[in-house]
């Protein structure tokens, strides 16, 4: 097949040696060029920005809807079931959200195979849209509670497919950057959230409209998916090779040599598949190569699983994409965004709420800075730089509530109406008297250490950990991605809900130091453990990531990217790959290969 040639049908044929169903041999010719520098992309097009910006408003909803909570449970007052909703109620209704997500995250991988990744956004579109609606007419605590499980639902299927569909059509250059796009709509959504609450809080019904206010998004993106298309990697895996070429021909626009990159991806992609099928078939997972046109039925997702966890590379990356998540979470950051309000408030300050939307903006601010340097620092080096950040947040807000007069500890148990206020959290908390404010003679300067100690470990948290995680998709090969990254999406909901569990009763049983300081261990340990098994992905194609953990953790392959220019700089080469034992060697010395070519590699243990 000649450069610039039109390749727009692809017949899938039948290889007689192996059964297995391919493209055109003209595709896999062994003579063309091994390798393609994406650098010659030298910006995603608009196709590409419509598609990510379309598909991050689902990070606007789960933002939002996670965000909008805190102020609704304090404006409800009795608007619910006749009476003052109880902490249990507050609880209930904020946990419920974080159970569903997780226990429908799972789900979802079968769903993003089985419908495709842009059907199951649309899924998730009708739960937010219901979720949305039933939260504003309820009548009843149990209506509000089945309305917050509605839009968990669509929480947790929105945020597994919208990084897997992100990922699976971005360029490798630029997927660190699209992805977080993701995380940007979520922290934005957050802020939009807390200002929406905010304003709503002034007027008796308002909370109704804050929540469902949360259709809007969801409709506008419904109506704008229907014009999209799925991602080229699962269009290729359900047998329509010539609608993916048509997507990835958008994708890498029609510059010079464009057709060819577009031409060697969907080879790469159809590789993989083919490899993964042979693999399949050789160590009896699967049912062989006629699953190319069927792999998308429920029988399947028990191959998945056997391949998942039978296949030390895809072991290694699920544990790397649990570890992040779990991570994600259980360094606490949530307690914050849900809580800020609260512990503001005990510690005296006068206007706990507006002092919380420093959280949420900092949190916003920061995702953007980690949006510019991802694909240039790469994940790994930004986690383990921004982690210590975080530690020494964490440190300083352990140690500052030591010296901190508190006015007295929220109560997790009994009604919210006597003798409290609620805070924005959505948790009693008790009323600050003037009495009660600190002086210049109090705790002022602790209590000021806190708020900045906080600030600190948000920025460390938005610029790395808030983010790196959702990049979970590139460590799965294409087999078994949507699973792992269900897996994974199912560990960062599960430590979410005992994070939002624990908090306050740690904070009362333990204190704020001991619970601070604990969260300040589970970063040190997470550094440790990022430092040991967390390799660099940056700048490497989806395919290239699957080579790396083949041999091990891939810390020491000197993968890393460092610019040679630019937003050029880390660009991603494909190469083929294969899982037999001299080809996975072939592949190894190519990837060497491919890292000498870049220049000023770096060791990844002195990153
Ligand atoms: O990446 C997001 C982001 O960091 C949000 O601010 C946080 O609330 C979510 O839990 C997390 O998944």
């Amino acid at each position: 097949m000649q450069q610039g040639e039109d390749v727009s049908h692809v017949p899938l044929i039948r290889d007689p040696s192996t059964g297995l169903e391919h493209t055109s041999p003209e595709i896999h010719s062994r003579d063309e060029p091994q390798a393609l520098h994406q650098s010659q992309i030298h910006r995603p097009g608009r196709f590409l920005w419509t598609l990510t910006c379309t598909a991050g408003i689902s990070g606007l909803l789960f933002g939002y809807d996670t965000g909008v909570i805190s102020s609704a449970l304090v404006s409800i007052q009795s608007g619910l079931s006749g009476r003052v909703l109880t902490t249990a109620d507050k609880s209930i209704i904020t946990s419920c959200t974080s159970l569903l997500a997780l226990l429908v995250s799972p789900l979802a991988g079968i769903l993003a195979d089985r419908l495709g990744r842009k059907k199951l956004i649309l899924v998730a579109d009708a739960l937010f849209i219901l979720g949305a609606l039933w939260q504003a007419c309820t009548a009843s605590v149990w209506g509000m509670v089945a309305g917050r499980g509605i839009v968990g639902l669509a929480i947790g299927a929105a945020s597994m497919v919208v990084p897997l569909y992100i990922s699976e059509l971005a360029p490798s250059s630029y997927r660190g950057r699209l992805v977080t796009i993701f995380t940007l709509f979520i922290t934005g959504g957050q802020v939009v959230a807390y200002l929406v609450g905010y304003v709503c809080s002034s007027h008796l019904s308002g909370w109704r409209w804050s929540l469902g206010l949360g259709a809007l998004p969801a409709v506008l993106q419904a109506l704008m998916l229907g014009f999209l298309p799925d991602t080229p990697r699962w269009l290729v895996k359900a047998g329509k090779i010539d609608a993916a070429k048509r997507v990835l021909e958008q994708v890498y626009g029609s510059g010079p040599g464009m057709r060819q990159v577009a031409l060697t991806v969907l080879r790469a992609i159809d590789e993989e598949i083919l490899e993964e099928d042979a693999h399949r078939t050789r160590h009896g997972h699967g049912r062989g190569p006629a699953k190319r046109t069927s792999c998308l039925g429920l029988a399947r997702v028990h191959d998945q699983a056997g391949e998942l966890c039978g296949v030390a590379s895809n072991r290694r990356a699920l544990t790397i994409a649990c570890l992040l998540q779990g991570l994600q979470q259980l360094c606490g950051f949530n307690s914050l965004m849900y809580f800020s309000a609260t512990i503001f408030s005990i510690v005296g300050f006068r206007s706990p709420t507006l002092t919380s939307l420093s959280i949420a903006i900092t949190n916003f601010i920061f995702t953007l800075l980690a949006f510019a340097l991802i694909d240039r620092i790469g994940r790994r080096r930004i986690l383990l730089y921004s982690i210590p950040v975080m530690i020494l947040g964490l440190a300083i807000s352990s140690a500052a509530f030591h010296f901190v007069h508190l006015k007295s500890m929220p109560r997790v148990s009994g009604s919210g109406s006597s003798g409290s206020s609620s805070s924005s959290s959505g948790i009693d908390t008790p009323s600050v008297s003037p009495s009660d404010t600190p002086t210049p003679h109090d705790n002022n300067f602790a209590i000021l250490t806190i708020l900045v100690a906080m600030i600190i470990y948000v920025c460390g948290y938005a610029s790395g950990i808030g983010n790196v995680p959702w990049q979970q998709s590139e460590l799965f090969p294409l087999s078994v991605r949507s699973l792992g990254s269900s897996l994974a999406t199912a560990t960062n909901w599960g430590s979410n809900f005992v994070i939002g569990l624990t908090f306050l009763p740690m904070m009362d049983y333990l204190s704020p130091t001991l619970t601070f300081a604990l969260y300040a261990v589970i970063c040190v340990v997470g550094w440790v453990l990022v430092w040991l098994i967390y390799p660099e992905t940056s700048g490497l194609s989806l395919e290239e990531v699957g080579d790396l953990l083949q041999r091990g953790w891939g810390v020491h392959a000197h993968a890393h990217v460092r610019r040679s220019g630019g937003d050029q700089g880390g660009v991603g080469v494909l190469h083929r790959r294969s899982l037999s034992g001299s080809a996975a060697s072939a592949s190894a010395s190519s990837l060497q290969l491919h890292d000498e070519r870049r220049s000023g590699e770096v060791d990844e243990h002195s990153a």
